[in-house]
Formats: C-alpha cells, sequence, structure tokens
C-alpha cells in the first residue's frame, strides 16, 4: 500500500536525513517508526505526502509512483496527524473536523454531518464540544480532533507524526487505546512515528526501528524485543524489554489452570461439601451452558440454604483469551486478586495465576532465544515482491 523503493534524502546543506531505505506498509497495516530525535522518521513522513521530496528512490502509495500525482491530490488521499494538532483556532470544532471533506466539495450539511459522526467516533460529544473553539478544549480533547479531522474525508492511508506526544501519560495511554479500538474498526494504512519505543510496541502490527538515517530492524513488537537485529537495537528497546514482553505476549488456553467450579443452580450446601473435599476455599461459578457468573467463598456456601447462585460474587478480575498479559497482570493489581478469569465471549475457559503468568512470559521469551518466533515472522521486502 505505501511501499519505499531505495528511497534517500539529501538536504540541500548536504545532511544526509534517510539513506536507501526499502520497506512496506501493507493495507490495514499499522506500522511505527521509532528512533531517536533526528534520525530521520519525520522526513520519512513526509517524503509520503510529498511535503518533503525524495532525492533518490522512489515511493509508491496503492501501486502508483507518488512523484507523479499532483501533491494537492495526493494529499487528500493521506490523512495527516500531528503533534501540535494545528487546528484553526477561529473555527468550531465542527468546522475543523469538516475541513477536509469542504475542500474536496462536499455540500456544507454532509460535511458537517460528517464531522459530528466522527467526533462522536473519537469520544467527543458534537452537541457538547461540536459548536466550541480549540482554545476551549483539553490537550487530549485537541489530539482528538485532529484524529477525527484526518479521518473526515475517509482517506485511505494515515500518517501520524508523535500523535499522542503533547499529553500526559495517562491520557496518552487512553488515546493510545482509543485510537486501537477505532482502528480495528477502520483499517487504515498507517505510518505513526514516534521516539518512545513503548508507544512503538503497543501501537505497532510491525516496527521499524530507525538508526541513524536507516532502518535497523523491520519486524514485529514481538520480533524487536525478542531478537533484536543489532546491538543497537538491543539497546534502544532496553534492558527491561523482558517486562514490554508482557504488552505483546498472548494469553494461550494452555496458560490457564481450572479451578474448583459450582454452578448457578446448585444447592450451596452440596457445593460446600465438594470444596470441603478438594480443601478449597472458592470455586468459580458458572451457568451449565459454561457461562462465567462469578465465583463463590466455601465460608459463604457453608449453612446456606439456597443455591450457589444467590451467594454467587461478581467476578472482577477478567479477561478475554487472546489478551495480553500485561492486561491480565494489571487486573490484578488493580482488583487486588491472585488470579483472573480467562474467557471466550461469555464462556469460562480457566484461571491465570501468577505462577502460570510467569511460565508464560518464560514460554515467549525462550520460544524467540530457539528462533521459533522469528521463524514465523514474514518480511516484506522489495526483492521478494
Ligand atoms: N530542512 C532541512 N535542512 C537540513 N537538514 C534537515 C532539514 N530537516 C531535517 N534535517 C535534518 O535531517 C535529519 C533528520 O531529521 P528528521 O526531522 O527527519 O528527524 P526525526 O527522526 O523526525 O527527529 P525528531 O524525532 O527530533 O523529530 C536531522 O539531522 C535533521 O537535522
Amino acid at each position: 500500500m505505501i511501499r519505499f523503493e531505495q528511497v534517500g534524502k539529501v538536504y540541500p546543506d548536504g545532511t544526509t536525513a534517510v539513506d536507501d531505505l526499502s520497506f512496506e506498509v501493507a493495507e490495514g497495516e499499522l506500522v511505527t517508526l521509532v528512533g531517536p530525535s533526528g534520525c530521520g522518521k519525520t522526513t520519512t513522513m513526509m517524503m509520503v505526502n510529498r511535503l518533503i521530496e525524495p532525492t533518490a528512490g522512489r515511493i509508491l502509495v496503492d501501486g502508483e509512483d507518488i512523484a507523479g500525482v499532483d501533491p494537492v491530490k495526493l494529499r487528500r488521499r493521506i490523512g495527516y496527524v500531528i503533534q501540535q494538532v494545528g487546528l484553526f483556532p477561529h473555527r468550531t470544532v465542527l468546522d475543523n473536523t469538516a475541513t477536509v471533506p469542504a475542500l474536496v466539495g462536499w455540500k456544507r450539511a454532509k460535511a458537517r454531518a460528517r464531522a459530528a459522526e466522527l467526533l462522536d467516533l473519537v469520544g467527543l460529544d458534537p452537541k457538547t464540544y461540536g459548536s466550541r473553539y480549540p482554545a476551549q478544549l483539553s490537550g487530549g480533547q485537541r489530539q482528538r480532533v485532529g484524529v477525527a479531522r484526518a479521518l473526515a474525508a475517509d482517506p485511505p492511508v494515515l500518517l501520524m507524526d508523535e500523535p499522542f506526544g503533547a499529553v500526559d501519560p495517562v491520557v496518552r495511554e487512553r488515546l493510545q487505546n482509543e485510537f486501537l479500538k477505532l482502528q480495528a474498526t477502520v483499517r487504515k494504512t498507517v505510518l505513526l512515528v514516534t521516539h518512545d519505543i513503548e508507544e512503538a510496541v503497543r501501537m505497532g502490527d510491525r516496527i521499524a526501528v530507525y538508526g541513524q538515517g536507516r532502518i535497523e530492524q523491520f519486524d514485529t513488537p514481538a520480533a524487536v524485543l525478542g531478537t533484536p537485529a543489532t546491538p543497537y537495537v538491543a539497546q534502544f528497546v532496553g534492558a527491561d524489554r523482558g517486562l514490554k514482553r508482557l504488552s505483546v505476549t498472548e494469553i494461550e488456553a494452555s496458560d490457564l489452570e481450572q479451578p474448583p467450579v459450582a454452578y448457578l443452580d446448585e444447592p450451596a450446601a452440596t457445593a460446600a461439601r465438594e470444596l470441603a473435599v478438594l480443601g478449597a476455599r472458592w470455586a468459580v461459578v458458572l451457568s451449565r451452558q459454561g457461562e462465567l457468573h462469578g465465583w463463590v467463598s466455601g465460608d459463604a456456601l457453608r449453612g446456606s440454604s439456597g443455591t450457589v447462585g444467590e451467594l454467587a460474587r461478581r467476578m472482577e478480575a477478567w479477561v478475554p483469551v487472546g489478551a495480553p498479559l500485561k492486561q491480565a497482570f494489571s487486573e490484578m493489581l488493580q482488583h487486588d486478586a491472585g488470579w483472573v478469569a480467562v474467557v471466550d465471549g461469555p464462556r469460562f475457559l480457566g484461571v491465570l495465576t501468577p505462577a502460570k503468568l510467569h511460565e508464560a512470559l518464560r514460554r515467549s521469551v525462550d520460544a524467540d532465544a530457539q528462533g521459533v518466533a522469528r521463524d514465523e515472522v514474514e518480511f516484506d521486502s522489495v526483492s521478494d515482491a
């Protein structure tokens, strides 16, 4: 979808910003460009919408060499989100969001209706915020408007330069998560620049790790963390990459333990006896169809004449199977729980304990050490195509 073929950029003063870049961003894929300040990330991105012209190689968007495309027309196909957001201060939020649809000739009512829809999508109620001016918004809200505006004309490609950079870490994580949810539905082809490896890992389907003007590694987050291609990459991803793996290692059904189970319609006395036999202090409460309803303690069951369902407590700590280990860990901490329930839709699969979580993390690190995960990674290179 976006393809760099041996692209280079030397500025008129002789600075080589990037050299011999070749990589591809597939349709619907989110690729993060990460690296230290001055390594050429922004130059790379701005060559895609022709705000900067390459001095070598070529860039294709949707199979077409962009050198031959009128820059203004090109930019209408490419959404652009930048850190400073660049909203027009004297226009309302709604009109800011409707900028591009209006430019490409949509009728005013249609452009505004689309803008309202987009504001809603990024979590800003158009009734409340649509008539405000940018100065009347928080930093995080302005960033959201920036994203809404970039998406308004429904461009297939999105360029994002430090889009969540100007807000505090808590808001940033929320914006990142919101954007990932949005991306799961809109499936744009995205190039996202960041200097933050955590952001690159969290957001990217694949990551391009930049050294000085060139890509040191182009891989999935798991592979970059697990098997850094060069000492430079290893240093850049940091000594705590084991911890970062929590974000990229998924919970699998085989990681789970099977705790004692009690059923909603079962008499409490029966369940209490079963727990006593097992020497267990609690049980997970399920429907007969295997749906998770909560948990119940042996103490609550003993002496009760009712059913298990009447005594069940809500399960606070749960995650869907396939979620990253980090999410399970965070649920455990948040609810001060010794384990988290893992579900597939409404169906209960088992529980993840700290010991199993540790095992899963080891499995993921060992798999990389043996080169397993890397073998599974598909490389896109220009020469393969
Ligand atoms: N117009 C210009 N003329 C000369 N050199 C430039 C120009 N723009 C950028 N550069 C240089 O090109 C190199 C790459 O810059 P670029 O902005 O692409 O880096 P970056 O990785 O995006 O950095 P940052 O994270 O700090 O924004 C830097 O050495 C920079 O000083």
